[in-house]
């Protein structure tokens, strides 16, 4: 196999065994079963820590905020906290459940391109960090309820500078025709720049933008930054407008094969706040302080899949599908952006690969594959197969099509391990479901 895909504590143990956090993943699933989301929790933290050193070092004021949509549950709100991360939740169940885990409420910051009424209203409540302003309509919203209440909130307005990460179509989120954020080009981000200065109860502190995700280059950020601080001087001039934060959104890429050679992540940094020291200095800015918000590559590769090997089926001349127990209910990415994983059977993990295996899920879909042609030991009934980096938009997108429970979420380190989501149980499908009333 290749060891690339060993980050963090994962190794092959002298039981040929792949281990994680000093745990042995047949252990594991002999405790827990399978499907099984297994996060290495060293890996986590330093990935947390390499972020917010990379800002320490170069002397910059900064927010490094954990995207929860990567992967969103008590404990790893719990965990981000102790890490010194900020948060990004982006609708009322993610900001419920950082508040149920203590999340600092000050470091919270509201994203979402349609927060309703009701979110917003707690929102406030709570007294987050700070709103991050989508839309028209939700600049008005929220001057009308935070203007009833009294109540001073800080914002950021969502820009879109019109630049394109490249990455998958599907999930490019910077361009100009976008759902997100107030378009640059036409104009639309100076105007709510205008209005949002003159609320009583707004504070406008700064700009974001999201150009991508799983970002293998810094040119789109540097390009989003030069954009931003040139719309930012221009605004200072013609309407006093001051840029107290910036924030340039996550997207760092990860190794999901061996195809991705993803950035150092203090590599982005590096770049991010050296092009944002230059050109505010060329703008004639003062320093901003420097947000940013990754989520895929906080959790991404530290989380890991295990699933059991079941049926198998052989296409002469084609290929061999081998199923397991899990699919597109537990992660859906290769469905539906077509993304690629790579894996090894976990118990059998230095074995040398003599087949090619097409990875089937359970589910009643022929899309419902994980992974095509990856090779493997010749495979058998019940051996475990470990799919890599399955960290991020994996469980968070989990779903219950065919009504297939939802894994459990475990995390190790050092030996030490605990189910942070338990294994949906059968009476857990049931148990929003009301027996059939009086039609008959
Ligand atoms: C606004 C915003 N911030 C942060 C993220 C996190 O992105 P990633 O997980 O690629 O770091 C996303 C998702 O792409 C996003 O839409
Ligand atoms: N869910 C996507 C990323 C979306 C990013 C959120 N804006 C993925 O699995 O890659």
């Amino acid at each position: 196999m290749n060891h690339d895909f060993l980050v963090g504590t994962m190794k092959i143990n002298t039981a040929h065994h792949l281990e994680i956090g000093g745990i042995d993943t047949v252990t594991l699933t002999k405790e827990y079963g399978t499907p099984l989301f297994v996060y290495d929790v060293f890996q986590i933290k330093q990935q947390c820590q390499t972020f917010i050193q990379a800002f320490k070092e170069l002397g910059v004021t900064a927010q490094v905020a954990y995207a929860s949509k990567a992967f969103s549950c008590l404990a790893i709100y719990q965990l981000m906290a102790k890490e010194g991360m900020s948060l990004d939740v982006v609708s009322g169940g993610e900001l419920y459940t950082a508040i149920q885990a203590g999340f600092p409420k000050e470091r919270i910051h509201f994203h979402g391109n349609n927060k309703t009424e009701k979110e917003i209203l707690e929102a406030l409540d709570y007294q987050i960090g700070c709103f991050v302003v989508d839309n028209f309509d939700e600049l008005a919203l929220l001057n009308r309820l935070t203007t009833a209440r009294k109540q001073v909130v800080n914002i950021l307005l969502r820009v879109t500078p019109g630049v394109e990460a490249h990455t998958h179509d599907y999930i490019i989120t910077g361009q100009t025709d976008s759902k997100f954020g107030f378009d640059l080009l036409n104009g639309q981000g100076e105007q709510a720049v205008k209005l949002a200065m003159e609320m009583p109860y707004i504070r406008l502190k700064g700009l974001h933008s999201h150009i991508g995700s799983q970002i293998f280059e810094t040119d789109g950020f540097v390009m989003a930054i030069e954009k931003l601080l040139m719309q930012a001087a221009e605004w200072q001039q013609t309407f006093g407008f001051s840029l107290e934060i910036l924030n340039v959104g996550g997207g760092f890429g990860i190794r999901y094969t061996e195809e991705d050679q993803p950035l150092p992540l203090a590599h982005y940094i590096q770049q991010i706040v050296s092009t944002v020291k230059e050109k505010t200095k060329q703008f004639a800015l003062k320093l901003p302080e420097i947000w940013i918000e990754p989520g895929r590559s906080v959790v991404g590769d530290a989380g890991i899949t295990l699933y059991e090997v079941g049926s198998q089926k052989e296409v002469p001349n084609i290929r061999n599908y081998l199923a397991v127990d899990g699919g597109m209910t537990d992660n859906i990415r290769p469905a539906l952006y077509d993304a690629k994983y790579t894996g090894v059977l976990a118990n059998r993990a230095d074995e040398t690969a003599e087949e090619t295996y097409s990875i089937a899920g359970k589910c009643c879909e022929s899309g419902d594959m994980l992974i095509w042609d990856l090779p493997l030991p010749k495979a058998h009934y019940q051996d475990i197969l470990a799919v890599f980096a399955t960290g991020a938009y994996g469980y968070a997108m989990a779903n219950n099509y065919n009504r297939i429970p939802r894994p459990a979420v475990v995390f190790v380190e050092n030996g030490k391990k605990q189910v942070v989501i338990q294994r949906e149980s059968y009476e857990n499908l049931i148990q929003l479901d009301q027996p059939l009333a009086d039609f008959y």
